[in-house]
């Protein structure tokens, strides 16, 4: 039996992909009394039938995610610019603790690097994350300059894009595909970005087997169901230092003597890294505190 993806759910259809073909599909009706239903993301086997189509078996999933509902996401892409917008690390820092939750890897994507005036300054904000292990990868879309990279790190994945509206995402979707020449309209409207569409999860064939979807929650300001105890395991440089702190729980916020605090001032957690984390932390005491 066929395999495909499945691109788009609306009431009760489902769309699948297979190479350049998509079909309509319904679902058996065996999939109502499992309780399983079929999600944007899913592998499926399908009977072709006509034009149409069934989808009668979902492949295992390899997760799940919530906002927005979608299988077998492989990696995260947060995409920020260097300027116009202002590149914001302390955004970057929240959508990787949301990555983190869901463990996900991470690709950070530095668009606009063109308009720095000193391109070192570039290097200065990725390097701690690469340092960390993440995938970095600087950008400048009109000069051609990193997209070689994504799309060797998009290629065969199901990405989830985030990154605030203007940082160019649209753009590099554009530029990474020659002949696709969709207006970026069009392509905030595949990516559910639209104003004016009605919001419905669904994947975006970029080229070959690599997809991607928008993923508006990792921008998300609020941890929600995190406890303050959690929150060092979400940042991996603060994670790796804090294994060495001799205090059993510690939030590695103000006790003399612990090792993440005095490591961030010798340089071990970056000044900034270490800032974010306390703000984070005060956010999640703060909303402990509305919940008692
Ligand atoms: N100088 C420079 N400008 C860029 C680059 N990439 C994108 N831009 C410009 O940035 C603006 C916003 O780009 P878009 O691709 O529409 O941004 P987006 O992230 O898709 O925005 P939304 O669709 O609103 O989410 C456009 O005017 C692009 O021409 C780049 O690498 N360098
Ligand atoms: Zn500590």
């Amino acid at each position: 039996m066929p395999e495909g993806i499945i691109t788009k759910a609306i009431s009760g259809f489902y769309y699948v992909q297979e190479g350049d073909v998509v079909r309509q599909c319904r679902a058996r009706g065996v999939f109502k009394k499992n309780g399983i239903t079929p999600l944007v993301g899913d592998r499926v086997l399908y009977e072709p039938m006509g034009s149409e189509g069934i989808v009668n078996e979902v492949l295992p999933r390899k997760n799940e995610l919530v906002r927005p509902p979608v299988a077998n996401l492989d990696q995260s892409v947060l995409t920020f610019s260097a300027k116009e917008p202002e590149f914001n690390a302390k955004l970057l820092d929240r959508m990787l603790v949301h990555v983190e939750r869901e463990s996900l890897p991470a690709v950070i994507i530095l668009t606009k690097v063109d308009l720095l005036d000193d391109p070192s300054v570039a290097e200065n904000w990725l390097q701690p994350y690469r340092d960390m292990g993440y995938e970095t990868v600087p950008v400048a879309t009109k000069q051609g300059a990193g997209l070689e990279r994504v799309r060797e790190l998009l290629q065969d994945k199901l990405s989830g894009l985030a990154g605030n509206s203007g940082v160019g995402k649209s753009t590099l979707l554009n530029a990474l595909v020659p002949g696709l020449n969709l207006n970026t309209a069009e392509i905030s409207q595949k990516l559910g970005r639209g104003k004016h569409t009605t919001r419905h999860s669904e994947i975006f064939r970029v080229f070959d087997d690599t997809f991607v979807i928008d993923t508006p929650g990792f921008s998300t300001l609020e941890f929600t169901g995190m406890e303050p105890e959690d929150l060092s395991q979400y940042f991996r440089d603060i994670w790796d230092v804090g294994m060495d702190c001799k205090y059993r729980g510690c939030l590695h916020e103000s006790e003399d003597g612990c090792a993440v605090r005095p490591g961030s001032e010798t340089g071990r957690v970056s000044a900034t890294r270490y800032r974010h984390y306390l703000e984070f932390l005060a956010e999640l005491k703060e909303a402990k505190e509305y919940r008692y």
